[in-house]
């Protein structure tokens, strides 16, 4: 409460700064409590904190159940994604921007094998994020990129931009195929800003779509809404081609228990509960990600270490002194790349000129054709192929030396 004490000033002047704000985010100068020393790459890794759940829908040999299982896995997911900040902290904190050619790499190890995740900022005007998330065992994969676009109405409102693909390899022998799922994200909006200790309330719905025929639509909403309970979420699954016939629905709160049902709403009962998952009870599994020294050196923690070491010590002259150095070096480097005519080249990803999913699933989304590209600076695919490459590669030390010096400015 000190700490609040002491910054209550400060806290107000950020106050009004938000109210006049133009929707970029990351120019907020928001005070020293609220800053957080981990960036927004660092998010992807959200996706896939219960593995087991993830990959649950690969061993499952109804389309129907699966559709369910990849829901139940993306309800798991918003716990972490929304509310482990506020948790952990006490108040949803201010992410680190990431710099364009960022990653976050790591990997998960446990019952359900091991599942890699990359993550990557593909484009800097607009920011975008681009991730891909691959199990060994299931042949699973998520990929995925986002953005956010943010406006001020009593609060900071973000709506999500960007989708996600989840593939699940399907059926035996003639019938072996890849079953698509294309998600669509939640908007948000940030509550608790007037008592000085702001997190996320999600609002609206998403959709899931899948090549298999079925939908579910997730509908978020918060204390004052319908059930007057924050983190509330309710869900149906039904085939694409007819909302009415509910198969599964969803009801509970995303960031402690929820319910799922065979068939609607009005039937539920002790013998159509499905499954039952609490949230706050389910044992996440750690994301293992290298040592700072054995990383590259455009890795996330790695070359923000100085930032983040200066946010702990609480030191705002060092914070915005290491922040110009990399900001500096990385406008200079787009210069230099305008000058040559030659864009930087994304580690992992792609941006393509068609999808196959978006054509096939996309309307159903209400994802565009053309994946919003121009609000995420392309429609992001992960390519295999660049990825391998990027894993098989030894820099020497006179090679990172220089990338840290022409993209990082140390
Ligand atoms: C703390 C307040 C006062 C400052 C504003 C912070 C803003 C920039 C933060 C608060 C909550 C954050 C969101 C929380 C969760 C996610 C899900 C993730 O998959 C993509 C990023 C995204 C969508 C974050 C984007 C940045 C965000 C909107």
């Amino acid at each position: 409460m000190a700490d609040a004490q002491a910054s209550s000033g400060t806290w107000s002047a950020f106050l009004k700064s938000i109210a006049s704000f133009n929707g970029d985010l990351s120019s907020l100068t928001a005070p020293p409590f609220i800053l957080s020393s981990q960036s927004l790459t660092e998010f992807s890794s959200y996706w896939a904190t219960h593995p087991p759940l993830l990959t649950a829908a690969a061993a499952e040999p109804d389309a129907a159940r699966r559709a369910m299982l990849v829901l139940k896995w993306f309800l798991s997911t918003l716990k972490h994604q929304y509310a482990s900040r506020s948790e952990q902290f006490g108040n949803e904190k201010k992410p680190l921007n990431p710099f364009l050619g960022e990653l976050f790499l790591g990997t998960w190890t446990d019952e359900a094998g091991t599942t890699t995740l990359v993550s990557e900022q593909v484009s800097h005007h607009p920011p975008a994020t681009a991730y891909c998330v691959r199990n060994d065992k299931t042949g699973i994969q998520l990929e995925g990129y986002n953005a956010q676009k943010a406006t001020f109405k009593s609060t900071i409102i973000v709506k999500q931009i960007g989708h996600a693909v989840l593939t699940v390899p399907v059926g035996a022998g003639d019938d072996k195929h890849l079953e698509r799922y294309l998600i669509t994200l939640p908007s948000l909006h940030i509550e608790g800003l007037i008592f000085g200790a702001p997190f996320v309330e999600l609002d609206g719905s998403s959709l899931i779509t899948s090549s298999s025929g079925y939908t579910a639509k997730i509908d978020y909403s918060g204390k004052g809404w319908l059930s007057g309970k924050k983190n509330t979420v309710v869900a149906t699954l039904y085939p694409t081609d007819n909302e009415k016939d509910v198969l599964y629905n969803v009801t509970g709160q995303w960031t402690k228990e929820f319910e799922i049902y065979q068939g609607p709403a009005k039937k539920n009962s002790k013998a159509t509960l499905v499954a039952t998952y609490d949230a706050a009870g389910t044992q996440q599994t750690d994301l293992a990600v290298a040592p700072l020294d054995k990383q590259h050196p455009l890795e996330s923690r790695r070359a923000w270490s100085k930032v983040a070491d200066a946010i702990q010590r609480g030191d705002m002259d060092s914070v915005s002194a290491e922040k110009t150095k990399i900001e500096q070096a990385q406008r200079s480097l787009r210069s230099k790349e305008s000058a040559e005519g030659q864009p930087w080249e994304r580690r992992y990803f792609n941006a393509v000129a068609e999808d196959e999913t978006l054509a096939l699933l996309g309307k159903a989304a209400g994802v565009p054709l053309d994946g919003d590209r121009d609000k995420t600076g392309g429609l992001w695919r992960f390519d295999a192929a660049k990825a391998a490459k990027a894993d098989a590669e030894k820099l020497t030390d006179e090679q990172i030396a220089r990338i840290e010096k022409e993209m990082l400015g140390q």
